[in-house]
């Protein structure tokens, strides 16, 4: 069965079309990531397919219930864990829990049962007497997941799950989702991290101004764009110009500096390993280490959306 069936969904605001006849479906167990830029749409499909919002038109239903007209037997299946803590901070974690396993109509004895294990699974539990109110973003985003688990979904819904969190909070959040998904729980996930999208999902969208660009396995989009290239190369010192010099060299398309290594984009790694080699020589630098890579997500996205590279990250042009 079809956890998720998306057929023909538009949404607008206004004149705005935030999603521009959308069509996707996400199979049982599957993890599946929606991936694209600020304002691309992500939250709006999540917002439509857990009964938040409505669509303008076309039909999404969860396991083959329609969101907009059977709302509560399709939310019985999923869990919800938006970006935005659905906290409450007077309430201590445990509190929180019991509140949230009451709201899922989750019965007296295996709400406790299940905020115990919970709350020792996301490494809550020796704060569990503690109000939310003195709890890191971290600590709140894990017990925003532990409450959204209460009722054992078959499908968690995931907005940014990780982002700006803390090193500790992000391996607990990626490790659960790993167990869960071992277990046969479908995920749907939003994020901005690509890198996120290629170690846990099966399958990704790439959504762009409301329509979605490209599904496919991260594998299987990388090779889409296998001309693109990309060596990474280190020197034994560094100085203010190399970067400059390193685009200019032959064949080289764009380069960036990350750490202490300089990435140069090609479609003809041989030429530039030659050409590195030569600027090495005539600036007197020692190689340290060089290392082609082929195509990475990130590489992947940027060709479908248009956006692109900066020194700390990806931007959108206009
Ligand atoms: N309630 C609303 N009223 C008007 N416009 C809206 C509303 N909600 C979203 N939009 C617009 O719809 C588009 C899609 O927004 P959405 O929040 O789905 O993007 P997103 O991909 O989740 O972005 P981000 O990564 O920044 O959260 C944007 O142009 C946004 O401004």
């Amino acid at each position: 069965m079809q956890a998720i069936e998306v057929s023909h969904l538009i949404k607008k605001f206004g004149s705005l079309t935030a999603l521009n006849d959308i069509n996707f479906s996400v199979e049982e167990g599957e993890t599946f990531g929606f991936l694209g830029p600020n304002g691309a749409g992500k939250t709006t499909t999540i917002r439509i397919l857990t009964g938040i919002s409505r669509p303008t038109s076309g039909k999404a239903t969860i396991f083959g219930h329609d969101i907009e007209h059977d709302t509560i037997a399709a939310r019985q299946s999923m869990g919800i864990v938006s970006e935005n803590s659905n906290v409450y901070d007077d309430l201590t974690a445990w509190q929180n829990m019991m509140f949230s396993a009451e709201l899922y109509h989750v019965g007296r004895k295996e709400r406790e049962k299940k905020a115990n294990e919970l709350l020792k699974k996301f490494e809550l539990y020796d704060r569990r007497n503690d109000k939310a109110h003195g709890f890191s973003k971290g600590m709140k985003r894990r017990l925003t997941l532990a409450m959204g688990l209460v009722n054992s979904p078959r499908l968690l819904f995931l907005d940014e799950p990780t982002s700006g969190l803390d090193v500790q909070s992000n391996l607990i959040i990626r490790d659960v989702v790993t167990d869960l998904v071992r277990e046969g729980v479908t995920v749907f996930l939003t994020t901005h991290n690509i890198e996120e999208a290629n170690i846990m999902c099966d399958r990704v969208a790439i959504i762009n101004k409301g329509n979605i660009v490209a599904i496919d396995a991260p594998e299987s989009l990388k090779k889409t764009i296998q001309s693109v290239q990309s060596i990474e190369v280190s020197f034994d010192h560094n100085s203010a110009d190399q970067l400059d010099e390193l685009r200019r060299l032959p064949m080289v398309n764009n380069a960036q500096k990350e750490g202490d290594k300089f990435k140069l984009y090609t479609e003809d790694p041989s030429e530039v390993i030659d050409a590195l080699m030569a600027y090495a020589h005539v600036h007197n630098l020692k190689v340290i280490s060089v290392t082609t890579l082929g195509p990475s997500l990130e590489d992947v996205f940027i060709r479908l959306t248009g956006l692109q590279r900066a020194g700390d990250g990806v931007h959108a042009i206009d």
